[in-house]
């Protein structure tokens, strides 16, 4: 296994002084090293540096996913990105870990638990074409147009959409990935509005896809704040957000019911809205062949019964699935 020597950075807290006990000890929050988990987890420590009255540092960890050059696909997907942060933690080398919800496998780690889900951002995919903003959207791209993307789902939504397309897999971060578009290699790619938002490169998003039409991977757009079991750290159970932990809950047990992983061509939706929760879910042939897509919701009084009814809707857009025969598709990926 590959690992860098964790780096660390000190980041202030700015709040007022709270007396409390380890006051004086800083929060050690573990994080992969590219400029999107550097960004993001920092905006997490400051949040919690604020509700626990404490210093944070960053624990830089490298895993083996940012520096694979080989095809996400290859790499098996699950847990790649995961697994380092996640061995540092338990390992004691930090306090807390902050993952990108998608790449965390639905299985449970052992030893671990995710403590809190902070407010989801823009779970929409978004499509980066030549000239950005003012770029082509997806139904004007020209015939044969190259568009670039690692995932699987991404792949077969695109190839849905327009089968003409010369869909590439590419690797890479988020800026490795724009500069395909920059260099002139490549017509457009497609990448997760939350991550683009968070690097402030709103600006090259062409298109953000509807939810409805392109479900995305399950948890996208959603953080993960993971603890050691039963090891209550001061001020992380307020980073987390209700309702997003309902939607991403039935999400994920989608994923999980159909054994797929955080790499397969599975989109799922969720969302708590107006009292109800909604979910919705498609599996995709690789080659834009065939789509199976259901469907459910649930009203719901209060926050357990948000959960529970994630349960239950997971369920029953699972066993649809299932019975469509998404087994099947889910294996030939
Ligand atoms: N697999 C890489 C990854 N993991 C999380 C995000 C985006 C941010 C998020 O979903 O929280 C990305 C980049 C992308 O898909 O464009």
């Amino acid at each position: 296994m590959l690992r860098e020597r964790p780096s660390r950075v000190q980041t202030g807290h700015g709040g007022a002084a709270t007396v409390s006990a380890g006051a004086n000890v800083s929060i050690r929050i573990g994080t992969r090293g590219s400029a999107l988990a550097v960004a993001q987890t920092s905006t997490v420590a400051d949040r919690l540096g604020d509700l626990a009255g404490r210093d944070t540092e960053l624990v830089r960890v490298t895993t083996h996913g940012d520096v694979s050059r080989a095809s996400l696909s290859s790499l098996g997907g699950t847990g790649v990105f995961a697994a380092e942060l996640r061995s540092t933690l338990l390992e004691g080398g930090c306090d807390v870990a902050v993952h990108s919800l998608k790449d965390l496998p639905t299985a449970p780690a052992g030893g671990l638990e995710i403590a809190a889900y902070p407010p989801r951002e823009d779970a929409r995919d978004a499509l980066c074409s030549a000239g950005g903003g003012a770029g082509s959207r997806l139904s004007e791209l020209p015939a044969g147009a190259k568009v670039g993307t690692g995932s699987p789902r991404r792949a077969a939504q695109l190839r849905v959409r327009r089968p003409d397309l010369d869909v590439r897999d590419i690797r890479g971060n988020i800026e490795t990935r724009l500069r395909f578009v920059t260099d002139g290699e490549l017509d457009a790619v497609v990448l997760a509005c939350a991550g683009l938002d968070r690097l402030g490169l709103a600006g090259v998003i062409t298109e953000r896809f509807e939810l409805d039409e392109w479900p995305t991977a399950p948890g996208q757009g959603c953080l993960a704040v993971e603890v050691r079991a039963g090891e209550a750290i001061a001020g992380v159970a307020d980073l987390d957000d209700p309702a997003t932990r309902a939607a991403v809950t039935a999400e994920r047990l989608v994923l999980a019911a159909l054994e797929a992983g955080c790499a397969a061509p599975v989109g799922a939706t969720a969302r708590l809205a107006n009292g109800e929760l909604r979910c919705s879910a498609s599996v995709y042939a690789v080659d834009g062949s065939n789509v199976l897509t259901a469907s459910a919701s649930r009203s719901v009084d209060g926050e357990n019964a948000a959960l529970a009814a994630a349960v239950t809707l997971a369920s029953e857009v699972s066993e649809a699935l299932l019975a469509q025969g998404a087994a099947d598709l889910v294996a030939s990926a």
